[in-house]
């Protein structure tokens, strides 16, 4: 089914949202806070995590306006075109079946009238038996040595996510050392290969295309110096591939039994699910990367059938929408009070601002309204000691999520406890702010009147700064698989709402023409 093509603008939900955005512009939290049942009424639970958004500048009635217009522009048969095989993609002609990846039902989705459920079964097995014998040691490099370290080739959605997950999988990781490089710059790849021996090291190429040319030449270079101790008759063992492209990576000379399929109905962003997670599997053994796309397949079932209101994903986005929309916030942090999550902002750059950055609709004209937010962060609670000042006290609305987990991995509770007095204090801080009054009583033992007068405004907070407690029990593979399935469908929701098309990436294309150009030329 075609996905509804209609400006959001124009709807009728929209002109109420306008009319009621007026009404209640100078709404404050802190009056709203006041509010019986305001956190119950305002909050999310779905398994092992909370998600709170009582503390954002709306009522009930933006909720149910904001639900309205999704309803009117068709979210709900958008969700299923995205989840039943639809060419959803349209510029570039294809379905978006990241979500298949991770399904264990037996149900079968078919993209061009094939079932592709069959070739992803296939595929995990492959990765399943190839990650045993690697981190078993059964699988031997040239010199009857087994692996130790892992190399990930890659960049895009072929570096952040693996890398990502990786990183914050670290407290599951095995004995083996993984490693990530993706820019072209020769410094990076230069600086790890002084940590690697050829005799046990393992390359991963991951290009959907097999022609990026950071990607291919990377794995040149690392094959160069690999043949530099070693010959090609040994490449079979120590060279993988993660690609579409069988002709390309045939070409650079990876045996046919080492090549991993990827497929053109996976985005490179959301391809992590894939075998381009093989550095996963690698890292932290199958069954946690199993557990990851588990995880993910309970976010895209809560997403498919939960009632908009009840819906993580979707009141995400909807809120999202209200601020970028209406308040004409420009930027969001993602702020998590975990550090193994430190790359987590990285990765949801590529995947929300190469996905939603589109000025041109889905009837192929200019857009007059907002879209595509501007995300960034970093780890608490070291931003705070950094940037949350312009947060706190600064001139421009930050709407920010805050990501927690109510135990920490290795249980040092007192480390906790004060992590998480932190994360709530922040966004206390942020939604009430301090008085006048508060500030002047605070300064009132501590000198003259004048002092305290002009010290005042300095030190007044304003409040009203809407955040999002997003709260799992504990950072698990499963519960990893949840958070990004939960940032992937908030994606999804935005682009249906901006009528725009979020799975192809032109803008990416002019500066790496220009790029070769200016290569071809020297
Ligand atoms: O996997 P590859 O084909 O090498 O692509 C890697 C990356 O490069 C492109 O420029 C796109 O912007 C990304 O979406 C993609 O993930």
């Amino acid at each position: 089914m075609a996905l509804k093509n209609s400006n959001p603008t124009t709807t009728q939900s929209w002109k109420e949202l306008t009319n009621h955005f007026k009404d209640i512009q100078n709404i404050n939290i802190k009056d709203l806070s006041k509010e019986e049942h305001r956190k119950e009424d305002f909050s999310i639970e779905f398994g092992d995590l909370l998600v709170d958004f009582s503390k954002n500048r709306i009522t009930k009635k933006t909720i149910h306006l904001l639900v309205e217009l999704a309803k009117e522009v068709g979210l709900k048969e958008a969700i299923e075109s995205q989840f039943t095989g639809d060419k959803i993609n349209v510029t570039e002609d294809r379905a978006v079946m990241h979500t298949a990846l991770r399904s264990t039902s037996d149900v079968p989705v078919l993209v061009e009238g094939k079932n592709i459920k069959p070739q992803i079964q296939t595929a995990l097995r492959k990765i399943k038996s190839f990650s045993n014998k690697v981190i078993s040691g059964k699988w031997k490099g040239y010199t009857g040595k087994s692996i130790t370290d892992i190399v990930n080739i890659g960049i895009g959605g072929s570096d952040l996510g693996p890398d990502m997950i990786v990183e914050s999988l670290q407290f599951y990781k095995n004995q083996l050392t993984t490693h990530f490089v993706s820019n072209i710059d020769g410094d990076h790849v230069s600086e790890i290969i002084k940590k690697l021996n050829p005799e046990t090291t393992l390359f991963v190429i991951v290009s959907k295309t097999f022609t990026t040319q950071e990607t291919i030449t990377n794995a040149e270079t690392l094959k160069n110096w690999f043949l530099k101790s070693a010959t090609i008759f040994d490449i079979p063992k120590h060279f993988v591939a993660v690609s579409s492209n069988l002709q390309a990576v045939d070409n650079f000379g990876i045996d046919k039994s080492n090549v991993f399929p990827m497929w053109d109905w996976v985005g490179g962003r959301f391809s992590l699910w894939s075998a381009v997670g093989l550095s996963i599997s690698l890292s932290v053994g199958f069954n946690n990367y199993k557990a990851l796309l588990e995880g993910a397949e309970e976010m895209d079932i809560h997403y498919r059938n939960e009632d908009f209101d009840k819906n993580i994903p979707v009141i995400l986005a909807l809120i999202s929408i209200w601020y970028n929309n209406f308040y004409l916030a420009e930027t969001e942090a993602v702020l998590p009070y975990s550090q193994y999550l430190k790359k987590l902002p990285d990765y949801l750059q590529q995947a929300i601002m190469e996905s939603n950055g589109k000025g041109v609709d889905r009837n192929g004209d200019k857009v007059d309204y907002q879209t595509g937010t501007i995300v960034w962060g970093s780890t608490g609670t070291n931003m705070q000691h950094a940037f949350m000042q312009l947060v706190h006290q600064g001139t421009k609305l930050i709407p920010a999520d805050f990501i927690g987990y109510k135990q920490s991995l290795y249980g040092l509770t007192d480390h906790h406890k004060k992590l998480m007095a932190n994360y709530y204090g922040q966004m206390e801080a942020l939604a009430f702010g301090k008085s006048k009054e508060e500030v002047h009583l605070e300064l009132k033992f501590s000198g003259d009147e004048a002092k305290i007068n002009q010290l005042l405004p300095f030190k007044v907070f304003e409040g009203n700064r809407p955040s999002n407690a997003i709260l799992f029990d504990k950072l698990t593979p499963r519960s990893l698989g949840k958070l990004v399935a939960l940032y992937e469908h908030k994606i999804y929701t935005q682009g249906i709402l901006w009528n725009i098309y979020s799975f192809d990436q032109f803008g990416v294309e002019l500066g790496k023409e220009l790029a070769k150009n200016l290569l071809n030329k020297q």
